[in-house]
């Protein structure tokens, strides 16, 4: 069988995917901490499908920068060394309160956050004031003097000097992290109109496989690709329904099919290389899923195509659904999903960097790569600056997986590489 190349494949599953991009459900989220504290998945990986202006200004009124005197600017202009100039204390102003207008001659006490009073147009920090420290409240014929003048503004907050009511507070696509969601929370937006998530289908399949806290009898494993997947899916910022397939029964894979909710992509593992039962392959080949190989290690043997779900729970037989096949190791799954899913998955989801950066560094020690093949080995980046790899190329070596920071590529032409060769890698501790 001649095989793809790695690049042909991506574009072939970017087609594949390309209707998705063009039917973007949106949905409303509705913003409160209750909730982000109830439901913190549900504001995760979340993008605005539509832009928000500011209800109101920020900050929505003039404030004090620092502890300190609100005063009159006028009040100090003949203030200096050796001729300071003293004010009578005005009633004190914490956050959250008014306060009065501020006579003349006089200096309001005022904390970080509390509102300028009228008449008062500067802020002088009490550490600039004679006595440096705030008197007892109870004091009402103190006075304060200051040794220098201060300039119109000083340590002032402008009302709207963060963003002015009405104007863009955040555009269309934006990514909302912990900055987005809370200048929305500051402004007291509650709803915003959000992509929906991709929602995902997830067959992890084999008549071996069985979910953590069974008891396995011989030659039975535990589904590690359902774990896998349905992770690397939630961070691209899909949802997931994982319904496994512990059967090599064709009949059961497309029941499974058939009683699953509507979805937008269904993504299946195992059963595609060239067993004598294959249950991807059995299934979803007479369905119209073509299954071919790509010249990469892991990662060789995929599928992908698109079926009409015979009839469905929720009766959308009609609509066709991409599908996406990976092979059952699972190395080679995540390896599959990291080249061909992930970066389209996070462009769908409006996420920052769909696609990995290419670094480059030197290899640690020498390496050979099979022929004709992009393998991606597994490694992690030395304090040194080099490239170690960890575990051999085997697609079953998940523990060795678990220890990487990085992706190596060697693509093909670079059948052997010598220690001190730059070669490319992605860096995956995020
Ligand atoms: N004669 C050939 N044999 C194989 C070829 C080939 O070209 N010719 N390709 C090999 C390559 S490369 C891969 S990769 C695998 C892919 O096989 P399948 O996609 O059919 O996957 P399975 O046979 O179902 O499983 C492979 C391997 O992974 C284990 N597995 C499967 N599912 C899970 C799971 N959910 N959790 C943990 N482990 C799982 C399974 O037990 C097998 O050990 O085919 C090669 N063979
Ligand atoms: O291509 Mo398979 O995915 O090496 O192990």
């Amino acid at each position: 069988m001649s095989a793809r190349r790695i690049e042909q494949h991506r574009e072939a599953v970017a087609t594949l995917l390309a209707p998705l991009f063009q039917t973007r459900s949106v949905e409303t989220l509705t913003l409160s901490s209750e909730r982000l504290a109830a439901d913190p998945d549900g504001f995760r990986a979340r993008t605005l499908a539509a832009a928000v202006a500011s209800p109101v200004s920020l900050p929505p009124f003039d404030n004090s920068q620092m502890d300190g005197y609100a005063v009159r600017s006028g009040d100090l202009t003949a203030a200096a060394t050796g001729t300071p100039v003293a004010l009578r204390v005005a009633d004190r102003i914490a956050a959250g309160d008014t306060g009065t207008a501020l006579q003349a001659g006089t200096a309001a006490p005022i904390m970080t956050g509390a509102p300028i009073p009228p008449g008062a147009d500067a802020v002088v920090p009490i550490e600039q004031a004679d006595p440096p420290r705030f008197l007892p409240p109870t004091t009402t014929t103190g006075t304060v003097s200051f040794a220098a003048p201060v300039t119109h503004g000083t340590f002032v907050r402008p009302a709207g000097s963060d963003v002015a009511a009405g104007d863009l507070l955040l555009p269309a696509g934006s990514h909302l992290g912990p900055a987005q969601l809370g200048v929305l929370a500051g402004t007291g937006v509650t709803e915003i109109t959000v992509l929906q998530r991709i929602r995902v289908l997830l067959i992890a399949t084999g008549h071996e496989i069985r979910a953590a806290g069974e008891p396995l009898a011989a030659g039975q494993i535990y589904d590690s690709n359902s774990v896998i997947l349905t992770q690397a899916l939630h961070d691209a910022g899909c949802t997931v329904v994982a319904r496994p397939c512990p059967s090599d029964d064709a009949a059961d894979l497309l029941a499974l099919l058939t009683a699953a909710p509507k979805v937008d992509l269904i993504v299946t593992v195992g059963g595609v290389s060239a067993g004598a039962r294959e249950v991807v392959r059995d299934a979803l080949g007479p369905l119209g899923v073509e299954f071919l190989h790509v010249a990469m290690q892991p990662g060789g043997p995929q599928g992908l195509g698109e079926i009409a779900r015979p009839s469905t729970a929720d009766g959308d037989a009609a609509a066709p659904v991409p599908v996406v096949s990976f092979p059952g190791n699972p190395v080679s799954a995540l390896i599959s999903f990291e080249v061909f899913l992930r970066p389209l998955l996070r462009a769908l989801a409006g996420l920052p960097r769909p696609e990995r950066a290419l670094l480059r560094a030197p290899l640690a020690t020498a390496v050979e790569s099979p022929a004709g093949k992009h393998q991606l080995r597994r490694g992690i980046l030395r304090p040194d600056g080099t490239l170690e790899l960890v575990g051999g190329p085997s697609s079953h070596l998940l523990h060795s997986y678990a220890a990487a920071t990085v992706l190596v590529h060697l693509p093909v032409g670079l059948d052997t590489a010598a220690a001190g060769e730059p070669v490319n890698y992605w860096s995956i501790d995020d």
